[in-house]
């Protein structure tokens, strides 16, 4: 549905060129919720706004539904933009309309006559949870709210595609989360292609079916969301996928960490496991063969497109030899272990 064919795009600053997207090639199934993921400044809002050309590509070729974009004038971009809706996370409402003025605000611009203006927003106030605000102003909204005004706005065309543009990065987790599960209701419920930009693994673990990483103006990684959290290629893939998990060293144990092994002291392991080996008994297995103990301090596991993963904090009991060789066990099994200190 949605097809982004080597597209870069320039920008010149002060004479000089930045190159904020670099042949990002992209390709989103319909009926699909795809994540792009990145840090500031990798280009994730250049990434969106080239989709409905709100940002004009310096080279390649963008597609929605088979229709190439790029080749279409302005005035046929205004018409195919109807179909492309939009919404953003400081949510773009307009204070001087009610919740209801602000969802038919694109029928009236579309001359739509009143009585089905009237039927089509009722039923959008339904669809978001909003029926009991239709007079309300948007200044007198929770941020929650607000955005699903916007979001049954962006729905008053009927469009193909819904692009999110950090939805929910000005909202609280409880908040993020119900707006999260409202696009994945609307998204099987009208089957609405949704493409999103964040910069919250968390936000893609929860709605995506596909994610692809940004780095610096291009994608480094792209997979099903499974796929990525079990099997993630890149360092940057990794470091946003144990974003979403926490482990904090107990005080006590920070105060007590040396960095040497002296006599009488074991290290201290942070694991991280990812797809087939959590699902191996690979601690029992280490303890038994090695002849060592394993004292699990914290522990985190979670699961995201069917991938389990997760992380771990352990004193690792035993003579210098035995620990050595438990690690290297481990290591050699897809364990990803960090030697944080000795205690
Ligand atoms: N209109 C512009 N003129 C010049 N440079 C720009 C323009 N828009 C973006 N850039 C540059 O392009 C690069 C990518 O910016 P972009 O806003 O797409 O990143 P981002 O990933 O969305 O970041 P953030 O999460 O901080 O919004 C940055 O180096 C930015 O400074």
């Amino acid at each position: 549905m949605i097809r982004l064919e080597n597209i870069f795009k320039t920008f010149i600053h002060n004479k000089k060129p930045i190159y904020a997207l670099k042949d990002i090639n992209i390709n989103v199934p319909k009926g699909q919720i795809y994540g792009v993921i990145g840090k500031s400044g990798a280009g994730k809002s250049t990434l969106i706004r080239c989709v409905n050309l709100l940002e004009k590509p310096t080279s390649g070729k963008v597609f929605i539904d088979n229709q190439e974009l790029t080749l279409l004038s302005n005035r046929q971009l205004i018409h195919v933009r109807r179909k492309i809706s939009m919404i953003f996370q400081h949510f773009n409402l307009l204070s001087s309309r009610t919740v209801f003025e602000n969802i038919a605000f694109p029928l009236e611009l579309e001359r739509t006559p009143k009585k089905q203006i009237k039927a089509k927003v009722n039923e959008l106030l339904e669809l978001v949870g909003l029926a009991e605000k239709a007079n309300v102003y948007p200044a007198n909204l929770s941020g929650g709210q607000k955005q699903r005004v916007a979001i049954a706005r962006a729905l008053a065309n009927d469009p193909k595609v819904l692009l999110c543009d950090e939805a929910t990065s000005a909202l609280d987790p409880e908040t993020t989360r119900s707006i999260l599960e409202l696009l994945k209701n609307i998204n099987k419920k009208l089957g609405l292609t949704i493409l999103l930009i964040t910069h919250e693994m968390d936000v893609v673990k929860q709605i995506c079916d596909q994610v692809a990483v940004i780095s610096d103006g291009q994608l480094v990684e792209q997979a099903p969301i499974g796929e990525m959290f079990s099997n993630a290629k890149t360092d940057i893939a990794r470091q946003f996928i144990q974003s979403t998990l926490h482990l904090n060293i107990p005080d006590d144990y920070r105060r007590k960490l040396s960095p040497i092994q002296e006599e009488g002291l074991y290290p201290l392991l942070r694991l991280e496991f990812s797809g087939v080996c959590v699902d191996s008994p690979l601690l029992s297995q280490a303890a038994k063969e090695f002849n060592i103990d394993n004292n699990i301090i914290s522990a985190q596991m979670d699961y995201a497109g069917g991938a389990k993963f997760g992380i771990m904090l352990t004193e690792m009991i035993g003579s210098p030899i035995n620990t050595k060789n438990a690690i290297q066990f481990l290591q050699n099994n897809n364990t990803k272990v960090e030697v944080l200190g000795y205690v």
